[in-house]
């Protein structure tokens, strides 16, 4: 369940007015999601005819500074033909708001479902359709650190402290030696860097049978390496949510999919086995605070950080010591 901020309906139909959207028809919290709170909206529509939205207000991990970047980032790829959903301007221009004591936005809806047990054939779309979002950025200009990126691993890791062996036992050990392992031979200077999404999960890819019609959720998108992206694609697509069971048809599919515009180089080849794993290394964490730091009856489900130390036993078993 995802709705922390709870908005009157009186407080939404006021907030629309701002817009050419016509009036409230319902507006439904939807419970998919970790990190922000999200309506379905629908109205009359500027011309009667019925329009749906998605209201997104901005909490936990997001920076309202950050929103002029993530909304330029969805204009530029909007603009370029992607299935992507801009924020919709009110009367006077304006993406970003505030409402309920919260930043926020009316978001173009999408259609489509998220998968849970992507199929190859899906998977080679959802690659490819990363693949045309980063040749899409190519002329994108803007920047943004990545929040999560490999420096911010060794003190989210500190901020865990001991308290990781709560999770599991040994995890702490296991976590400090990968950390330490995998930024040993992380080679940034040496790869392209562009606007990456950074957490391109099945549930942020919107399909069709095996089409994409919607990549949705571009709250943590920074400039980073390019195949870094391919990288969290690769280990949140190819595995069940456990963790234990690598499907490697679904990662070859993602493969195909992305290589057919942007094949990897020998490099990029020698190097994605270290990418995939600071990809584990980095969810492993932000799961492992948030399971820390959530209480086990509140309304978000917390997502298991051992699902991801699997992952990364899978990638590089030489890292972890302990079986889980
Ligand atoms: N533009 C959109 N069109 C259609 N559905 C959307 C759109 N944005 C979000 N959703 C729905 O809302 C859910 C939660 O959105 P998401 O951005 O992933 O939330 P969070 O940032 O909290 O993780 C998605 O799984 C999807 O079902
Ligand atoms: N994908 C991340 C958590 C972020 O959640 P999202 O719903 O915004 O994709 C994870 O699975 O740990």
């Amino acid at each position: 369940m995802a709705v922390y901020t709870q908005v009157p309906a009186e407080t939404l139909a006021a907030f629309l007015e701002r817009y050419d959207v016509g009036t409230l028809v319902a507006a439904k919290g939807i419970a998919e999601g970790v990190e922000n709170s999200n309506y379905l909206v629908d109205t009359t529509g500027a011309d009667g005819t019925g329009a749906r939205f998605i209201l997104t207000l901005y909490e936990k991990r997001v920076d309202a500074a950050d929103l002029p970047f993530f909304m330029a980032l969805l204009d530029h790829l909007a603009d370029k033909g992607l299935p992507v959903p801009p924020a919709v301007k009110d009367r006077e221009g304006r993406e970003i708001q505030e409402l309920a004591g919260r930043p926020a936005c009316l978001i173009r809806f999408l259609p489509g479902v998220s998968l849970s047990h992507p199929t190859p054939a899906q998977a080679l779309a959802a690659g490819r359709a990363m693949a045309d979002m980063h040749a899409a950025v190519a002329d994108f200009t803007p920047t943004r650190a990545n929040s999560m990126g490999m420096a911010s691993w060794q003190p989210l890791f500190e901020r865990c402290g001991r308290s990781l062996d709560e999770i599991a036992p040994g995890l702490h050990d296991d976590l400090g030696f990968a950390i330490d392992a995998v930024t040993a031979a992380w080679r940034p200077d040496d790869f392209d860097h562009v606007a990456i999404h950074a957490d391109l999960f099945p549930d942020n890819v919107l399909m069709l049978g095996d089409k994409v019609t919607g990549l949705i959720d571009f709250y943590f998108a920074c400039t980073d390496i390019r195949v870094y992206d391919l990288a969290i694609m690769h280990s949140a697509w190819s595995f069940d949510t456990t963790g234990r069971h690598h499907d490697a048809a679904v990662g070859d599919g993602l493969l195909r999919g992305y290589e057919s515009r942007f094949p990897l180089s020998p490099f990029e080849q020698a190097q994605f086995r270290n990418l995939a794993s600071g990809a584990c290394i980095r969810f492993a964490l932000s799961r492992a605070w948030d399971w820390l730091n959530t209480p086990a009856d509140a309304l978000v489900t917390r997502k298991d950080p051992l699902a991801y130390v699997r992952r990364l036993a899978h990638y590089a078993p030489e890292l972890v010591r302990h079986a889980r």
